[in-house]
């Protein structure tokens, strides 16, 4: 079994270094807000959901912590705190939502020391809702794929992505629970190749029949007819488009160019209502992460890289929004008020 990608013991976050994997699974005990940023910017600690749970325990952490005796002293500790989280990175909205929840229970505490505990407890409960949330995810998910399903996915959207689980492969783990057969197709995902490292790695880890292909070969194996359907995870969901790892959005185009479902597995949380496409800041990152690969030099120097880490998939590519109260099927125009869990 995997450990839990991250969770709270005591007063110390532990989580799963996921930069290590597949050859190393090391879980980092953070009690700095500063590490904890520097894990989030290094994906040390990844996924949109497991970014809204570090960022609950990020602002957990430093309201624990806080030495202050004065209360607007300590709510502007902890504002500062949760600030410092919030800037790591700029597109999962689940990471502020994460933040957000637990911030506005300690201001709504009244005392420093009902703040604290205020703050634990809601940090918990966003840790504890993820599992819950995300096998209802992978229940109204397994409804959709057929008996024998051959899956494409891209990047990871499973259990290190979540607390436990996880949303696209959390709907393959509950499809094959309950007795279909399920063989999955893992995009490497350039640069950072979350699929080769650690979809490949949960997967095999449980038995799951899975194969590892380079992003660029998807298209192939949809025009071949070897793919039913794609499930893939997301980090946002705007009243206009599904923000998810580059690549996404050229595997929902091929997908709908050969008649193949495309889905997207995502909780309540990942929806950011009332905002589009262009409202959205796209993370980009450094130029190294494509410039090399395992440590040797592949652009040549004085040649530039743009290394988005994140595209956007129009919603009207997308099958069906596969969430823990069912799948939103289109039109998505306009997309239910959904309200964050
Ligand atoms: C279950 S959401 C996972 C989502 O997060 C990944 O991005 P990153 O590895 O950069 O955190 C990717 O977009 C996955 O679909």
């Amino acid at each position: 079994m995997i450990p839990r990608t991250i969770e709270r013991v005591g007063g110390t976050i532990c989580f799963i270094d996921q930069t290590l994997l597949p050859q190393r699974l090391e879980i980092v005990e953070c009690t700095d807000i500063e590490r904890l940023a520097r894990a989030i910017r290094r994906l040390e600690v990844r996924g949109a959901p497991a970014l809204g749970i570090a960022g609950a325990y990020g602002v957990a952490l430093a309201a624990i912590q806080s030495e202050e005796e004065d209360l607007d002293a300590f709510l502007a500790e902890v504002s500062a705190a949760a600030a410092s989280l919030r800037g790591t990175r700029p597109t999962a909205v689940n990471l502020g939502w994460g933040i957000d929840r637990v911030l506005a229970a300690v201001r709504g505490a009244g005392s420093i020391e009902a703040g604290k505990e205020a703050a634990v407890k809601g940090a918990d409960a966003v840790a504890r809702e993820d599992e819950e949330t995300c096998r209802r995810i992978g229940a109204n998910g397994a409804a959709l794929l057929p008996e024998n399903a051959r899956v494409l996915t891209h990047c990871n959207a499973g259990a290190l992505a979540c607390a436990t689980w996880g949303t696209a492969l959390g709907v393959i783990r509950s499809a094959v629970e309950g007795g279909k057969t399920v063989s999955v197709t893992a995009c490497e995902t350039r640069p950072l190749l979350q699929g080769a490292r650690l979809t490949a790695w949960e997967l095999a880890a449980e038995k799951i029949p899975v194969r590892v292909i380079t992003d660029a070969t998807a298209a192939f194996l949809m025009r071949r007819g070897e793919i039913d359907c794609v499930v893939v995870g997301a980090d946002r969901i705007t009243d206009d488009a599904v923000f998810n790892k580059i690549g996404t959005y050229m595997h929902a185009v091929c997908a709908r160019h050969h008649g193949i479902p495309f889905y997207v597995a995502a909780p309540l949380s990942t929806f950011d209502p009332g905002r589009s496409e262009t409202d959205v800041t796209i993370e980009e990152r450094g130029r190294d992460e494509v410039a090399a690969f395992n440590g040797k030099q592949t652009v040549p120097d004085g040649v530039g890289c743009t290394n988005y880490a994140f595209d956007a998939t129009p919603l009207d590519l997308v099958s069906g929004i596969i969430t823990e109260i069912g799948v939103l099927l289109p039109p998505y125009d306009p997309m239910p008020r959904l309200r964050h869990i």
